[in-house]
């Protein structure tokens, strides 16, 4: 292979790559296009001028649609290998992979086909453009890309709208810097009206990239040469050609003969003679298959540092996105407790200390509870009054004697009831502090957040399980309060009249015993008491819910959800790791870019490798 063949042949595998990823260029991806990158020449032409003539001049063979109306609705990549002499000719389209066309008529219906299986019957023009590969020994290595022809008017049918549609569509590809503009126009037509050098103008003022065809030169009157004076000036010579006229066509002229044909009129012509050896569709063939050669070989140092620097931004893009999930359940399983162990590592550094919010549990134990404590209503509850009344009503008929055994059980029973609320109260504080850090760590947990679903059931299975344990907690601290009055602490009690004694005060009489001292003492009594259960809660309440709560939290939060997730059939665990659509659509976009991004590195090496 030398490496003409490869260099061309190189960019029609990147093409062919590109179409099959949907870059058929321009800026409507979002990603830059590969296929603006890479240099190709593109067939452009008024109606009638000539441009399906001239194309299978260049090939040797009849295989283009034809007919009346806009025929060619789908750019038309051809890719022409040379194959040694005596060799069968045959024609290949990447649509229809191993399949060989030998018969060139098939050829020309399979366009027709394929522009209809996009297009529809609608006679509109599509984008998309149809591979063909001619393999035969009558081509030079080439690529060209036939476009629909430049019309004024539609014809029945065809929308209005299908003449600027065209204009567009050819532009988009002409205004592209590395695009080699073929620009056909027939030589019994004033230039200056011509469709195609009009454009050509417009996107290549400078005519360095636009290669000028004049075609029916024998249509002129003898004795005029059509490639002087009246040609637009261009970089490159002007090429005249001469293809087979309606008759010949109509006779079947064959293409081999008709090339022979136009050597003879330019070897012959009085008005050509001088410039035969750079006239006739063979002459251009090999002109533009140099020309491309040579400007892929200049511009391939660009398209790998363009190659390069797309899949170093698509990989981080990809890291970014989140690599894609196995398909079978066991990836699936397995990608899900990562997941889980990813949020709760972070959930555990919240409670833990080195991510903020666990220290608010402890704002919970040092601030609120006390202040909580402090405000119960003893005062009132131990007032002389009341305690008088409930004194008195726990005696009955009966005052009592000594001390008032049952008056003080219920004085300390009604007062302990109290700790019930700042106990709950704590319960719920914690759980509240908890339930947020929750939340928090999911939206920090940065590999769940492609999973909404999985974020969803993660938050709500934390969620079941703190409530649990504070329903656990909460009995617990009630307990704790329970106990306290399940059982006094005697000694408090039996130290009270020791203390009296050694104070010197007098055994109080009968008389001052319904006294309000009597009372107020009592009331003073019960209240110490109640002053040490709630030093006893302050410390025990706190002990209780971190048992309960924190520590089942950072032990067993998602213990649960292990389970009934080790229980899910494969589909289940799917959608759960069910994404965002736009995001799936943005990583299979950049999946195959770097795919493709990676076979053309691969292809340019190969290359390289070669020469
Ligand atoms: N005598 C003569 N006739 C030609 C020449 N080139 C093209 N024709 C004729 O001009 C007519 C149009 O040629 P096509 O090759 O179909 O031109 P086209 O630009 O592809 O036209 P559309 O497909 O209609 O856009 C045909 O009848 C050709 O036979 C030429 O060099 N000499």
């Amino acid at each position: 292979m030398t490496t003409m063949e490869s260099l061309i042949g190189l960019v029609n595998r990147i093409q062919r790559a590109c179409t099959a990823l949907g870059d058929y260029g321009g800026g409507d991806n979002a990603f830059s296009s590969l296929w603006d990158a890479l240099p190709s020449v593109a067939v452009v032409g008024g109606q009638s001028s000539g441009k399906s003539s001239v194309l299978e001049s260049i090939v040797g063979r009849d295989f283009l649609p034809r007919g009346s109306g806009i025929v060619t609705r789908r750019p038309l990549v051809l890719q022409l290998h040379k194959t040694e002499d005596g060799q069968q000719e045959y024609a290949e389209f990447s649509h229809l992979p191993r399949r060989r066309f030998s018969d060139f008529s098939i050829v020309r219906k399979e366009i027709q086909d394929e522009t209809d299986r996009i297009t529809g019957k609608t006679k509109q023009i599509s984008p998309v453009p149809i591979h063909l590969s001619i393999y035969s020994p009558n081509v030079v290595n080439l690529t060209l890309i036939d476009l629909p022809g430049l019309t004024k008017v539609a014809v029945e049918g065809q929308p209005e709208s299908i003449v600027q549609d065209i204009e567009n569509m050819v532009r988009s590809y002409v205004e592209k810097p590395n695009c080699i503009i073929l620009a056909i126009s027939p030589a019994n037509q004033d230039i200056a009206t011509s469709d195609a050098i009009k454009l050509a103008r417009e996107v290549d003022p400078t005519g360095e990239r636009t290669f000028g065809v004049l075609t029916k030169l024998d249509l002129m009157d003898k004795g005029t040469n059509a490639l002087e004076g009246r040609s637009y000036r261009l970089q490159h010579p002007w090429v005249g050609i001469v293809n087979r006229s309606q008759a010949d066509i109509n006779k079947n002229v064959d293409m081999i003969v008709a090339r022979r044909k136009e050597r003879e009129y330019f070897a012959t012509s009085p008005d050509y003679g001088h410039l035969s050896s750079k006239m006739g569709s063979e002459y251009l063939a090999k002109l533009l298959s140099k020309h491309l050669e040579s400007v892929i070989r200049a511009r391939i140092p660009s398209i790998t540092s363009l190659i390069n620097k797309s899949i170093d931004e698509l990989e981080s893009e990809m890291d970014y996105l989140g690599r894609p999930i196995g398909v079978d359940a066991g990836a699936q399983l397995y990608t899900i407790l990562e997941l889980c162990r990813a949020f709760d590592k972070i959930f555990k550094e919240h409670l833990d200390g080195g991510r903020p919010g666990g220290d608010r549990i402890y704002g919970v134990f040092d601030n609120q509870l006390p202040a909580a404590l402090r405000k119960l209503p003893f005062d009132r509850h131990l007032s002389m009054q009341n305690v008088r009344k409930v004194v008195s009503e726990a005696d009955g008929y009966q005052p009592h004697l000594i001390a008032p055994e049952q008056g003080y059980r219920r004085l300390i029973d009604g007062a302990l009831n109290y700790f019930r609320g700042p106990a709950e109260a704590s319960v719920d504080a914690v759980h509240f502090v908890l339930k947020e850090l929750v939340r928090k760590s999911i939206g920090e947990t940065q590999e769940l957040r492609r999973f909404p679903t999985l974020q969803a059931e993660i938050a709500s299975a934390a969620g079941e399980a703190l409530e649990k344990f504070r329903e656990e907690s909460k009995k617990t601290v009630l307990r704790l309060v329970d106990m306290e009055s399940s059982y006094l602490t005697v000694d408090f009690f039996r130290k009270l009249p020791q203390e009296i004694e050694r104070a010197g005060n007098p055994a109080p009489s009968t008389a001052d015993r319904y006294t309000e001292g009597h009372f107020r003492r009592i009331g003073s009594n019960v209240s110490s008491y109640v002053g040490m259960v709630s030093e006893t809660l302050k410390n025990t309440i706190p002990k209780a819910v971190v048992y309960c709560q924190v520590r089942e939290a950072k032990q067993s939060l998602l213990n649960y959800f292990y389970t009934q997730i080790g229980k899910k059939e494969g589909k289940q665990l799917g959608l759960l790791l069910d994404e965002d659509p736009a995001l799936m659509e943005r990583r299979q976009q950049c999946a195959k870019r770097l795919e493709l991004y990676k076979a053309a590195r691969d292809e340019i090496d190969s290359v390289s490798w070669a020469r």
